[in-house]
């Protein structure tokens, strides 16, 4: 654990509450609401580094890193840690490996692993992967729990975008997973699901929130059991993110939302707070700040996990009693380092300076 100042505040945030289906107290859901700092407020943080982190990546990072990342983001606390994405190889080479990365992975107890599928084939796969994993018919015979319960399906907020990430119109893509949807959930899989380009679009630039919406809706009844709002490009400002809120809050429940938000221009944990002023209760973060949308050109990392961790401290939100935020920022590190590169995240970068610092302090006593 982390010594000094931060421990001090590590102690009553680096401890988080586990995932709630209780998600938010309705008394603290009105617009520009700031939670007390008594209020602790659960937060459900979904690591999303493995696989939007890893996906737009040049080089091919080897399996068994994949493997290794995911395994020290569930020893760190983790929860939802998304593993990597059933898509076409062709269009995303990067994420080739992922029926080999939740294979090999860890299966921690109480973790959730979920896997992007764009298709009937991608599920197709998984559930041929899956299928491997059926219960044992002798309890002598434990099995390990099967690699995931969980999919992401996504599309987004404008044709352009939805053309150049699935080869289809948002109406192409809506025809295409309504019956993925049911048939995952008729194999007793839950199915998140994503709407990208929120704020801006990279080819057709400011997106109609109407069109979020309604593209929210048809996911939501599809059967989604939280819809993901993604500022893919990272342009959005936490006016421009209320604004969003606004418009989908008249006709989605709150609870149904999650934030994810890319952090391009800097916003990314203002951002995050704004949308949990606005109820939302859980946000999508990747570790070390990975990632970017192979389909949106200039488009930096998630908002760091770290940055969003650090920045729950003291605020009334709580993001899971087991999370350790030093692993967490020695993740970051690790994984950054392996890119060949140092962590872009300015919570992971100052806490490692510290726990540096400390470190050398504790070595010459
Ligand atoms: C949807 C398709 C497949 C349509 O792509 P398509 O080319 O129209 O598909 P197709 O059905 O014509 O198939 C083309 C080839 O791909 C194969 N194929 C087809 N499907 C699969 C599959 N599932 N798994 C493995 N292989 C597959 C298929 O078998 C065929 O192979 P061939 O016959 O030529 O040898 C493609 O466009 C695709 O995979 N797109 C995914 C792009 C992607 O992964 N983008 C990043 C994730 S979304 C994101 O990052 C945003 C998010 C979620 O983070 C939120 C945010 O920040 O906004």
């Amino acid at each position: 654990m982390l010594s000094g100042r931060v421990p001090r505040l590590a102690s009553s945030i680096l401890r988080y509450s586990p995932r709630t289906s209780a998600r938010c107290d309705t008394t603290l859901l009105q617009p520009r609401t700031f939670a007390t700092a008594s209020s602790n407020i659960p937060i459900n943080i979904v690591e999303v580094g493995p696989r939007d982190g890893l996906q737009n990546e040049k080089g091919i990072v080897p399996v068994e890193v994949k493997v290794e990342l995911v395994n020290r983001l569930a020893r760190a606390g983790m929860k939802f840690i998304e593993a990597g994405s059933f898509v076409s190889p062709k269009w995303v080479p990067q994420m080739a490996g992922t029926a080999e990365v939740i294979s090999q992975m860890e299966r921690l107890r109480g973790v959730h692993y979920p896997v992007l599928v764009p298709n009937q084939k991608g599920l197709d796969n998984l559930l041929n992967l899956l299928s491997t994993y059926r219960p044992a018919l002798s309890n002598s015979q434990p099995q390990p729990p099967q690699p995931t319960d969980e999919i992401a399906i996504f599309t987004a907020a404008t044709d352009a975008f939805t053309q150049a990430n699935t080869n289809t119109t948002i109406a192409g893509s809506l025809e295409r997973l309504a019956p993925v949807a049911r048939a995952a959930l008729d194999k007793g899989l839950r199915v998140r699901g994503y709407v990208s380009v929120v704020i801006t679009c990279p080819y057709s630039g400011q997106v109609d929130y109407k069109k979020v919406r309604e593209v929210t809706e048809a996911l939501l009844g599809m059967g989604c059991y939280e819809v993901s709002l993604g500022d893919t490009v990272g342009t959005g400002t936490p006016a421009a993110v209320s604004e969003m809120l606004e418009e989908v809050k008249k006709t989605v429940p709150v609870e149904k939302l999650a934030g994810h938000f890319h952090d391009t221009y800097g916003t990314g944990v203002a951002n995050v707070l704004r949308s949990l002023e606005h109820g939302i209760r859980t946000i999508d973060a990747s570790v070390g700040g990975l990632g970017g949308c192979p389909y949106s050109p200039g488009a930096t990392g998630n908002v760091a996990t770290e940055d969003v961790l650090y920045a729950l401290q003291g605020s009334g939100y709580t993001a899971g009693e087991d999370i350790d935020l030093e692993k967490i920022v020695e993740t970051g590190w690790w994984i950054s380092e392996k890119l060949g590169r140092e962590s872009v995240s300015r919570a992971g970068r100052a806490l490692r300076s510290k726990m540096t610092r400390e470190k050398e302090q504790r070595a010459k006593l």
